[in-house]
């Protein structure tokens, strides 16, 4: 069954247009993955699917009722603002202590209910904006490079962290990332973005197809050679991929 279905989706901004006709379907209970060079429309394409964003054309169908958790890329919290983690995951709504000590415990980080946010560490901060998404009990956790500014093993360990709550929660997690190696091997299927869906299919499709490595090179399984772009790929007529509309909007 699927939770979400998004059909043809296009998204401008004035006279940019960042995502052209993008198709895809996340289904219960699967690990998505979307990657895509900066300014791809990775995060254009996450807000319209939790509805922050309208289409300018095509659509985004939510199952009825599904509940979303959303884990931003960074959030900034004023370190002069004393809070601890049971306050900020209060926030805007009280939530029981047996709810924040289980979110917590999901999300890998059982004994810091009582820290101040501003001394956590980066690994343990992403952690706490994982146990907020958690509380409402999501059916879908999205994930908008939640990684940004740990280290590998500490991203590596947070993936980990996904994997295990996906395991115990049987919820569906879309994911944008820029460590592919990382996230590849935790992903059932990948979307290489670009404006447009590029390719996409199970991991080890994705990172042998020559779109993809058009944009991420081979080595390593492209993690040394992200984010350039160098459209020395060939589309085919018949895969509706038109960069030029991407590039013009770059
Ligand atoms: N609200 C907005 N208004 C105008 N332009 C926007 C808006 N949000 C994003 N953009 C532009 O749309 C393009 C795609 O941005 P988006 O954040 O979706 O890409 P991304 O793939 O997530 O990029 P990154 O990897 O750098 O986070 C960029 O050129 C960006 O400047």
């Amino acid at each position: 069954m699927s939770l979400v279905d998004v059909e043809n989706l296009s998204i401008r901004y004035g006279a940019n247009t960042v995502l052209s006709n993008v198709s895809l379907r996340i289904d219960a209970g699967e690990i998505l993955t979307i990657v895509g060079p900066n300014g791809s429309g990775k995060t254009s394409l996450l807000r319209a699917i939790i509805g922050a964003v309208k289409p300018t054309k095509g659509t985004v169908t939510r199952s009825a009722d599904v509940r979303l958790g959303y884990v931003p890329q960074k959030l900034h919290i004023d370190p002069t603002l004393p809070m601890t983690v049971a306050r900020f995951l209060s926030l805007p709504r009280a939530v029981a202590p047996a709810a924040i000590a289980a979110a917590l415990s999901q999300a890998g980080v059982p004994d810091l209910a009582s820290a101040q946010m501003s001394r956590l560490s980066g690994g343990q901060f992403q952690r706490v904006l994982l146990a907020r998404a958690l509380i409402g009990k999501p059916q879908l956790l999205l994930l908008d490079e939640a990684t940004q500014g740990l280290d590998q093993p500490g991203s590596a360990a947070f993936y980990r962290q996904i994997e295990a709550v996906r395991q115990e929660t049987g919820c569906a997690v879309l994911m944008i990332s820029h460590e592919l190696h990382v996230v590849m091997s935790a992903s059932d299927r990948v979307i290489c973005l670009n404006g447009h869906v590029c390719c996409e299919g199970t991991p080890e499709v994705v990172a042998s197809a020559p779109e993809y490595r058009a944009l991420f090179g081979s080595g390593t399984m492209g993690a040394l050679a992200l984010y350039r772009h160098d459209h020395d790929h060939e589309h085919h007529s018949h895969d509706g991929c038109d960069h030029s509309q991407t590039e013009a909007a770059e």
